[in-house]
């Protein structure tokens, strides 16, 4: 006997849904991957092939509740938010379980606002987004003082040309 539970529709895409974790567990292959973020469950097939940390990390994942170890690398909020279109349903709510740190897309911006990150791993990631930031405005200076000095070198071999 099936122990999914249709719940009225709120999504467009597909009838989201509860599911034990036991269902999610049949779905661990690279074909049909699923796994259960916080109490909610998303089927990540179509994304491993693009995750930046590869896929092997996920294929382990399969099935299971990730949420550890998706924790324990300290994603980024950029990350969480890339969960939302990949969720098709919720744990069924007697086997939720209690998380230190709850990071989802829909509580995760409420959330930013209050809650300071202490993750030395994501206040890194923040300084690397920072750091791009600096290079990026560096290049452009460097860029438009050479663009001066070329005009400033042309003007004098001008000069040169023309003088008695
Ligand atoms: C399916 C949901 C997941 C999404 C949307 C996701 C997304 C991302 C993104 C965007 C990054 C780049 C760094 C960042 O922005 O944080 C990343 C890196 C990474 N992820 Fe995931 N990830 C997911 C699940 C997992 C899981 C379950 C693991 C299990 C261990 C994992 C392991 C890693 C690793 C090892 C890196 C590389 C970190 C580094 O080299 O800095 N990810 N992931």
């Amino acid at each position: 006997m099936s122990s999914i539970t249709t719940v009225p529709s709120i999504s467009k895409k597909v009838s989201p849904r509860f599911y034990t974790p036991a269902e999610v567990k049949k779905h661990d292959t690279p074909e049909d991957l699923w796994m259960i973020f916080y109490n909610k469950v998303y089927d990540v097939t179509s994304f491993a092939a693009d995750h930046p940390g590869g896929v092997e990390v996920l294929f382990d994942c399969g099935g299971v509740d990730a949420s550890e170890a998706f924790e324990d690398v300290a994603h980024s909020d950029d990350a969480v938010n890339m969960l939302a279109p990949y969720f098709i349903g919720d744990v069924v709510p007697e086997e939720h379980r209690k998380y230190a740190n709850e990071r989802n897309p829909v509580t995760q911006y409420m959330k930013s606002k209050v809650i300071p990150s202490s993750s030395p791993r994501r206040k890194r990631n923040n300084k690397k987004k920072v750091d791009k930031v600096f290079v990026e405005k560096l290049t452009v200076v460097l860029l438009v003082f050479l663009a001066v000095l070329s005009f400033a070198f042309y003007v004098s071999l001008q000069k040169f040309k023309w003088s008695p």
